[in-house]
């Protein structure tokens, strides 16, 4: 046999996994049905980090909601692995803004509660308690393993959270703009904390952001949603930058500029959704509050 290996599938090699197809969602509203998201079709790749982003109120967390199970389409639907997505499931785990951990508990015990609801009594005493060490080692948390959620930062809070989502080993890390709340220092050092997790662990990332150069860092497509109601794709964006990244390595390289210029074109010219500032026309308006924070209204 020879003793070269072959080389492990990258990102867009690998075969589609998830796959919306036609998905649609009307919420019932006392105005009558109210169309949030419609033919969304979209196939993702094992291993894939796709980033969804759109003017605020689009329908992004309905689409990411409709991957997790916890809202279900009324058009078309969702399948992971050939099999229909119609519930919440441990192969889907997400990661909310608003760090969700439960205040009585202490770090350990938020990640323990996780586990123990996916692995039951298929992991003994001694391995549940390796694993927790395991994940909270990933996100650089042990120091604090027992601490209580309101001893910690929001940055730590968020690492526990992503902890005990990882803690699930899911196929799919479903991230409703998870550093959003966080300062841009803070969020910086998740981002890379998640590239290299994401490189070890390979699992399918779905994440929401409001964040331009965010989703150029992490990506390796971003989804560009077109204003609702009844919103869907508008462009979808390849990000061929080598990884790992750098943040500052990429700063400089033309590439990365184009690819967020490209975002930045889609959102303010394509899809621009800016009230203009006092005696500015709207374009200009919306090009300076882009420059202001790149974060996208
Ligand atoms: N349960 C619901 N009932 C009625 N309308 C809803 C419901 N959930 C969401 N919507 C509407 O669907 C649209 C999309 O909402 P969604 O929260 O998905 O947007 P978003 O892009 O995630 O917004 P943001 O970036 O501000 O978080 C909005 O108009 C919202 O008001």
């Amino acid at each position: 046999m020879s003793s070269q290996t072959k080389p492990a599938p990258t990102a867009t090699e690998r075969k589609p996994h998830l796959e919306l197809s036609g998905v649609g969602i009307e919420f019932p509203t006392p105005q009558g049905p109210f169309c949030a998201v419609q033919n969304f079709n979209l196939k993702i790749r094992e291993g894939e980090f796709v980033s969804l982003i759109g003017h605020s109120g689009c329908g992004k967390s309905t689409v990411l909601n409709m991957v997790a199970g916890l809202h279900c389409a009324t058009q078309g639907g969702v399948l992971l692995n050939g099999k229909e997505v119609t519930d919440p499931g441990p192969e889907r785990a997400v990661v909310f803004q608003n760090h969700s951990l439960l205040p009585w508990l202490t770090v350990y015990q938020n990640v323990e509660l996780a586990v123990r609801q996916v692995f039951g009594r298929r992991k003994s005493r001694r391995e549940v308690r390796e694993w927790i060490q395991h994940n909270l080692e990933l996100v650089q948390m042990t120091h604090a393993r027992d601490k209580r959620p309101d001893e910690i930062s929001g940055g730590m809070k968020q690492r526990v959270g992503i902890a005990r989502a990882l803690a699930m080993e899911p196929q799919v890390l479903l991230m409703d703009e998870p550093f959003g709340a966080l300062d841009a220092l803070t969020r910086a050092h998740l981002q890379d904390s998640l590239m290299e997790i994401q490189a070890d662990l390979g699992n399918t990332v779905i994440m929401i952001t409001h964040d331009v150069d965010e989703a150029v860092l992490l990506s390796d497509r971003i989804v560009m949603m077109t204003n609702g109601p009844a919103a869907s794709i508008g462009e979808v964006l390849d990000v061929n930058l080598e990884r790992p990244r750098s943040r500052l390595e990429l700063a400089d390289q033309p590439e990365y500029n184009q690819y967020r210029s490209a975002v930045l074109r889609f959102l303010y010219e394509k899809q621009q959704k800016v009230e203009p500032l006092k005696g500015k026309p709207a374009k200009q308006a919306a090009v300076e509050e882009t420059d202001d924070a790149h974060r996208v209204a």
